[in-house]
């Protein structure tokens, strides 16, 4: 496959799931319709609001609404479907994990990825947030091996962590999906400069889909959903309204600048520890 057709649904978060979900399959619906999608991309936490005192009521195992729903509507439209995220109940009897679930143009799950890094920080005056008092965190790297190529996947605060992009460029990602809600603190200050540095450190196509700004929320959603190139240029990006992100991404372009600008070529592995060998 030398291109693929990539949709980001930034869409409206509310406080109740049930209007969430029919918003995501209205979007998804209205999306297929003008663009014809290979892959849609939903919101980080995209089925309730983006607090911690939310998490738990809106968790649920897979096999709860909110998967039911997604990977019937990938059957029904044919389309494959990243579904940003949402909070999922582990195993353990108080586990949830902050959780994407993939499924392919069949309604089959091709996989899913659980947060890895939780969003803990203190920035007095301006925002606290501590994820780890209520999610736990995922413990596994996700590449997928899907019909367009394999697609590695990271969650919002995951962008922080340039090994981790590292080992899923090592792995063959062309392509990381991020599900995303920056605020409006951290939003303007280093959003597009890390999914800028992702991208053109690793030479890949980064897609960061982000909620719309909710002005009722207790959290402020950054916005500004957006789609970077391997040469670190934005093909795509929104504001903080709600709206569709797209862009037809084309993998030559991908080998065409690693061939020109080898970086990966000429790294001096040997001398860093950071890698996984
Ligand atoms: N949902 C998140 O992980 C937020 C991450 C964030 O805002 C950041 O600055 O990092």
């Amino acid at each position: 496959m030398k291109t693929v057709k990539v949709l980001g649904c930034q869409m409206m978060v509310e406080e109740d799931k049930k209007m969430n979900l029919e918003k995501a399959e209205e979007m998804i619906a209205r999306g297929i319709r003008k663009y014809q999608p290979d892959i849609i991309i939903l919101p980080e936490m995209f089925n309730t609001p983006y607090d911690n005192s939310y998490f738990p009521e809106f968790s649920e195992a897979y096999g709860g609404d909110t998967t039911l729903k997604i990977q019937k509507l990938a059957k029904e439209q044919g389309v494959m479907i990243i579904a940003g995220s949402i909070p999922e109940q582990g195993e353990g009897e108080k586990e949830i994990y902050n959780t994407t679930y993939v499924f392919g143009s069949k309604g089959e799950l091709l996989g899913k990825h659980r947060k890895i890094h939780l969003f803990d920080i203190d920035i007095p005056g301006k925002i606290t947030f501590k994820e780890s008092d209520v999610l736990s965190p995922g413990e596994e790297i996700t590449v997928l091996d899907t019909k367009f190529g394999k697609i590695g996947i990271a969650i919002c605060y995951d962008v922080r962590f340039p090994e981790l992009f590292q080992i899923m460029e090592k792995e063959g990602a062309r392509l990381v999906v991020i599900p995303g809600a920056f605020n409006t603190t951290t939003g303007p200050a280093h959003w597009e400069l890390l999914m800028r540095s992702r991208a053109l450190d690793n030479q890949v196509y980064v897609a960061a889909v982000s909620p719309a700004r909710n002005s009722k929320a207790s959290y402020q959603a950054y916005g500004h959903s957006m789609i970077v190139d391997p040469w670190g240029r934005i093909l795509d990006e929104l504001e903080e309204k709600e709206g569709f992100l797209y862009r037809e991404l084309d993998i030559d372009y991908l080998h065409q600048v690693r061939g020109e600008l080898p970086t990966r070529k000429n790294r001096r592995v040997s001398l860093y520890d950071t890698i996984k060998k």
